[in-house]
């Protein structure tokens, strides 16, 4: 019998997106209703919007908060990640505003990333902390079925995407130095945000398919012509290719709708070998917490 980790009650994939700066909802879904959705690990940035795309449950979620409340380093990404687990996600596609780190990824283009660097430090980056340790694999952090199916969809609506390239995850909320910029494109990063670290690594540990569509708005602070990013600027941009980007999310989640197995790629047992704290070591108090992200391992 096919196995049904990872698909939603109705045996369909639940399609999360969490929206970045300028995208605070996705018009066109039909059913809508904003939800509060509590977690044991504190507030997420919002109530969820859940909506139907045809015979598709789709749930959105503003990273910032509706009307941008939230810096980068203030976001709880453990509650947002927990709060879209608990809400029945099965995949969660990320929609970023990036700086570019490349003179070929110019403002306007979309990369579909597949790969990080996390430089962030001053945020909760992990589920499974003291009374339940855990490791899981991040070495290839996205999932490459979404990319595929991001890519389709970019092709059919003709945006000007770009397949692969690595982010850099900076703590922020200032945009980088000079010496900064100079340096991550040494590393060859090739675009640069504040948000999508540790999101990635948790949607890991929460045995979601991640993957992230990134808007380039600005040249970052390297390039001689473009030298300085100011929000302005990054709002112009922005603001020019929301819709741009609500539409591929429209065109991308019926593609990602069509799944009925397990992802393949093995999103969905991320914990099948990552546990180690010992069965009779573990704080029940934890693991009370963990009944969304790791029920499945855990028996809750
Ligand atoms: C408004 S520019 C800086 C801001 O935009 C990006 O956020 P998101 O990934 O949520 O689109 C960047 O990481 C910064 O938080
Ligand atoms: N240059 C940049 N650095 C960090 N985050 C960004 N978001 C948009 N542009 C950015």
């Amino acid at each position: 019998m096919a196995s049904t980790i990872g698909l939603g009650a109705d045996g369909r994939p639940v399609i999360g997106i969490i929206g970045g700066s300028g995208v605070y909802d996705i018009p066109g879904l039909s059913d809508i209703g904003w939800r509060r959705i509590n977690s044991p690990f504190g507030d997420p940035s919002d109530e969820l919007m859940f909506g139907r795309l045809g015979d598709l449950q789709l749930v959105f979620l503003p990273r910032h908060g509706r009307g941008h409340v939230h810096a980068p380093s203030d976001l709880n990404y453990r509650a947002n990640i927990d709060a879209m687990k608990r809400a029945g996600v099965t995949e969660i596609l990320s929609v970023s505003a990036v700086g570019s780190l490349k003179e070929d990824l110019a403002p306007g283009t979309f990369v579909i990333v597949d790969d990080f660097i996390d430089r962030t430090f001053a945020r909760e980056k992990s589920f499974f902390t003291k009374g339940c340790v855990a490791h899981v694999s991040v070495g290839h952090p996205v999932c490459p079925r979404m990319g595929d199916a991001v890519e389709a969809a970019g092709a059919r609506i003709g945006l000007s995407m770009h397949r692969g390239g690595t982010y850099i995850a900076m703590e922020g909320p200032q945009f980088s130095t000079l010496a900064e910029s100079r340096l991550y494109r040494s590393w060859g990063a090739s675009v640069i945000g504040m948000t999508n670290m540790p999101e990635a690594k948790l949607a890991r540990e929460a045995e979601l398919c991640y993957a992230t569509v990134a808007m380039v708005t600005d040249f970052d602070s390297w390039h001689p012509e473009h030298d300085k990013v100011t929000v302005d600027q990054v709002i112009k941009v922005l603001l020019g290719n929301a819709d741009n980007a609500r539409t591929l999310v429209r065109e991308v989640a019926p593609l990602l709708g069509a799944r009925r197995e397990t992802c393949h790629a093995g999103c969905h047992t991320a914990l099948d070998y990552a546990l180690i704290t010992a069965p009779e070591k573990r704080d029940p108090a934890l693991l009370a917490k963990l009944d969304a992200v790791a029920g499945r391992v855990l028996g809750a």
